[in-house]
C-alpha cells in the first residue's frame, strides 16, 4: 500500500489533554490510521539558549563564509515592487487581479495578500500566544522535542551532517491538516490557549489556501476547482520559526536559502522586524511586512505543475541585531500519493517540452527533507534528465 511507505500506523489517536472544543474536530479512529513521518534531523544546540547564555558569541558551526556573505547583493529599494494582491478581488474572479496574480507568480514567485478575510484578532492572538511559548523555559519547551525520526515538534529540521553550517533559529513544526495526521503529543499545552490559537489560525489559512488554489487554477487555464482536486487531500504543515537576535547579523543566517517543496506557502511575520529576503535577478530583496497582510509564495509543486512558468523562488531569513523575529510558514501540500507532473495546458508556458517528469509527491517531499536547505537543489529530483 503506497500510503504506508513513509508513515506509521497507529490504532488510535492520542489523548487530547486540555484541548477544549478542538476535540469535536477530531475523529475517533477505531480503525488503523495512516499518520506520516517526514524525515530525521540531527540534534543541535538550542539557538535561543545559546544567545541567552552569551549574546556576543557566534559559535563556529553557525559562522557563514565571510566571502559568500560579502558577495551577496541586497537591494532594499526593490522591496516596494513585490506585488500586493487583494484576495477579495481574486475570489470574485476579477480579471485584472487575476492578471496581476499571473505576473506576480511569473516575475517574483512571492506576493503579499491583503483583504484576506482573516480577522486581525486571530493574527494577533496567534502571534501573542506563540511568542509566550518561546519565552517558556527550555525544559518546558523540550517536552515537545522532535523525536529522532521526524521533524515534527520543537527543534531543528534539515540538519543532516555534523559539518553543515547551522541556521540561527529554532522551530516548532506541526502538521495540522488533515486532522488525523496530528501528533498531538507534540502540540504544546502551554501557554493556555496555544492549541486553540494554532487550530483557529490554521483553519483560516486553509480557507485562504482553497481560495488561492481556485485563482491559481484559473490562471493555469483550468477549472477553478482543478488544483484542489489534484491534491486529493489538502495537507497543511505549520512551521513557526524563532530567530533570536544576533549581535553579528552579518556572520549568520536565520534560515539558509531554499525553495519550499509545497504547492504554496502562506506566511505570517512580525510586523516590526524585517528578515525575509527573496531572490530576484541575482540579488536579495527584503520583503517588508505590511501590517496584517500575509505573504504567499509559489512552491515547487506549482513550478512542476506549471512546467516552470511559475517558479518557486529561493528565499532566506536574515537575523536582526537587537530583536527576535517569529515567522509562521503554513505549507500547503498535496497528499503523499499524488503524482505531480506538468499539466500540459498552461497558457504561455515557458516551454512546450516537458521540463519535469512525473514524481510521487511523498517521495519528492522526503528527498527534500533528507538534505540540508540548499537553494533550488530539491527540484533536480523532478527535472528531466536532459535538463539537469
Ligand atoms: O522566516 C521567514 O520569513 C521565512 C520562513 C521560511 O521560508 C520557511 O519556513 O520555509
Ligand atoms: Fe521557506
Amino acid at each position: 500500500m503506497g500510503a504506508l511507505r513513509n508513515g506509521l500506523l497507529k490504532s488510535q489517536s492520542p489523548a487530547l489533554p486540555g484541548i477544549g472544543n478542538m476535540d469535536s474536530n477530531i475523529k475517533e479512529f477505531a480503525e488503523e490510521t495512516y499518520v506520516p513521518t517526514f524525515a530525521p534531523s540531527l540534534p543541535v544546540p538550542n539557538a535561543q539558549e545559546m544567545m541567552r547564555s552569551d549574546p556576543f558569541q557566534v559559535p563556529e558551526r553557525y559562522a557563514r563564509n565571510h566571502d559568500d556573505m560579502q558577495s551577496d547583493t541586497v537591494q532594499p529599494h526593490l522591496s516596494f515592487e513585490i506585488p500586493v494582491l487583494d484576495l477579495s478581488l481574486l475570489s470574485k474572479g476579477d480579471a485584472e487581479e487575476l492578471k496581476r496574480l499571473d505576473l506576480a507568480c511569473k516575475d517574483w514567485g512571492f506576493f503579499q495578500v491583503i483583504n484576506h478575510g482573516v480577522a486581525s484578532e486571530v493574527l494577533q492572538n496567534t502571534k501573542d500566544v506563540t511568542a509566550e511559548f518561546f519565552d517558556l523555559p527550555l525544559e518546558e519547551k523540550n517536552r515537545y522535542s522532535m523525536p529522532s525520526d521526524d521533524i515534527q515538534g520543537y527543534g531543528h529540521a534539515y540538519v543532516v551532517s555534523e559539518e553543515q553550517t547551522l541556521d540561527w533559529s529554532d522551530a516548532l513544526i506541526l502538521v495540522v491538516y488533515p486532522t488525523q495526521y496530528r501528533k498531538l503529543q507534540l502540540w504544546p499545552n502551554q501557554p493556555t490557549g496555544i492549541r486553540e490559537a494554532i487550530e483557529m489560525y490554521s483553519s483560516e489559512v486553509r480557507r485562504m489556501a482553497v481560495e488561492l488554489l481556485g485563482s491559481l487554477s484559473l490562471i493555469m487555464g483550468t477549472e477553478k476547482d482543478a488544483l484542489l482536486g489534484l491534491h486529493k487531500e489538502l495537507v497543511l504543515g505549520l512551521r513557526v520559526n524563532y530567530y533570536p537576535p544576533c549581535r553579528s547579523p552579518d556572520k549568520v543566517l536565520g534560515l539558509s536559502p531554499h525553495s519550499d517543496s509545497s504547492t504554496i506557502t502562506i506566511l505570517m511575520q512580525k510586523d516590526d522586524v524585517c528578515g525575509l529576503q527573496v531572490r530576484h535577478g541575482g540579488a536579495w530583496v527584503p520583503l517588508k511586512p505590511i501590517p496584517n497582510a500575509l505573504v504567499v509564495n509559489v512552491g515547487d509543486a506549482i513550478e512542476i505543475w506549471s512546467n516552470g512558468k511559475y517558479k518557486s523562488i529561493e528565499h532566506r531569513a536574515v537575523t536582526n541585531e537587537r530583536k527576535a523575529r517569529i515567522s509562521y510558514a503554513a505549507f500547503v501540500c498535496p497528499h503523499d500519493d499524488v503524482e505531480i507532473e506538468p499539466l500540459g495546458y498552461v497558457p504561455d508556458a515557458e516551454s512546450s517540452d516537458k521540463m519535469y517528469k512525473k514524481v510521487r509527491f511523498g517521495d519528492y517531499l522526503r528527498q527534500s527533507m533528507n538534505r540540508k536547505l540548499d537553494g533550488k537543489a530539491n527540484i533536480d529530483f523532478a527535472k528531466m534528465e536532459t535538463l539537469k
